[in-house]
């Protein structure tokens, strides 16, 4: 194992944000997109937009997020094609987010995580995402088995949806949005790596799309921020700073279909891809 693999979730996420950029490119196979691409409603052509797609960014970005349901939906055949994708990318060098959502009570959410976050299961990804629907401490153990095994979770804090906030920006009885009580909850996790001078392996979900006077405070977190809805949903790069603020360097802009949509021809999801990091850094 060299230095690198033992590194945790988000110093191995560091190291790469620095090499390569902000930029995660979603892997998500909606119909609308195999259509785009030619490809047939079935594993096969699945597959081919996946492994198309790790072939494509292998080498131009840090990270990569399947969308778990788009798999899910597809049966067995379609989650056989998402353990394949997640071995292509590993082989690739490019870490793994997978989108799960999964929030559970905590003996049950221990099954998720030996799913997706234990040492060889053929679903183990490098991050996951979690929902805290169920109480912030239901994803103790899924954070725990992650710390362990030097992978991450992203809990929801902020959704890119417009649904979202009429349940997030709700306060608890201490006064505190949820949204907020999530992101202070991530950076007690990461309060070791932090006093160690590394990022934490515990990150938040928090869209680009959340208007900049969200007035939530992102300063003590110490992990990275998942933004979906960069990019189809609206999300712009001028946009996500003024979002962001000072916590921009720990922001993974996440663009699905806006990259998708160059495909299936490599070189113009190569360019896309280019194009969107070159916007982003600075
Ligand atoms: O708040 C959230 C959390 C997750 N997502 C997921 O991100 C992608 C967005 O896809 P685009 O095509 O770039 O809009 C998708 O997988 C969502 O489930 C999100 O959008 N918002």
């Amino acid at each position: 194992m060299t230095q690198q693999d033992s590194a945790g979730y988000g110093e191995r996420l560091r190291t790469a944000v620095d090499k390569y950029g902000q930029l995660c490119v979603g892997i998500d196979p909606h119909p609308g997109v195999l259509d785009t691409w030619d490809l047939p409603h079935d594993a096969s052509g699945l597959e081919r937009c996946a492994r198309g797609m790790i072939e494509a960014v292998a080498g131009r970005v840090a990270i990569v997020k399947p969308q778990s349901a788009f798999f899910e939906a597809y049966g067995s055949a379609g989650v056989a094609v998402l353990e394949l994708l997640l071995a292509d990318a590993r082989d690739a060098g490019l870490l793994t987010l997978l989108d799960i959502k999964r929030g559970d009570i905590g003996s049950t959410m221990d099954a998720y995580a030996q799913a997706y976050l234990a040492d060889g299961s053929s679903l183990a990804a490098d991050a996951v995402t979690l929902s805290p629907y169920l109480g912030a401490g239901s994803l103790d153990g899924s954070i725990t088995l992650a710390e362990q095994t030097g992978r991450g979770v992203y809990i929801l804090a902020a959704t890119s949806n417009p649904e979202g906030a009429s349940v997030q920006r709700a306060r608890t009885a201490d006064g505190v949005t949820i949204s907020q009580s999530m992101i202070d909850f991530a950076g007690r996790c990461n309060a070791d790596a932090v006093a160690a001078g590394q990022w934490g392996n515990v990150g938040v979900v928090f869209g680009a799309t959340v208007p900049a006077d969200h007035g939530l405070d992102l300063d003590n977190l110490g992990g990275s921020i998942l933004a979906p809805g960069f990019g189809a949903q609206g999300g712009t790069s001028d946009g996500i700073r003024d979002v962001f603020g000072s916590a921009y360097p720990h922001v993974l802009p996440s663009s699905s279909r806006g990259i998708l949509a160059a495909g299936p021809d490599p070189d113009a999801i190569r360019a896309a891809v280019d194009a969107t990091q070159e916007s982003l850094r600075g």
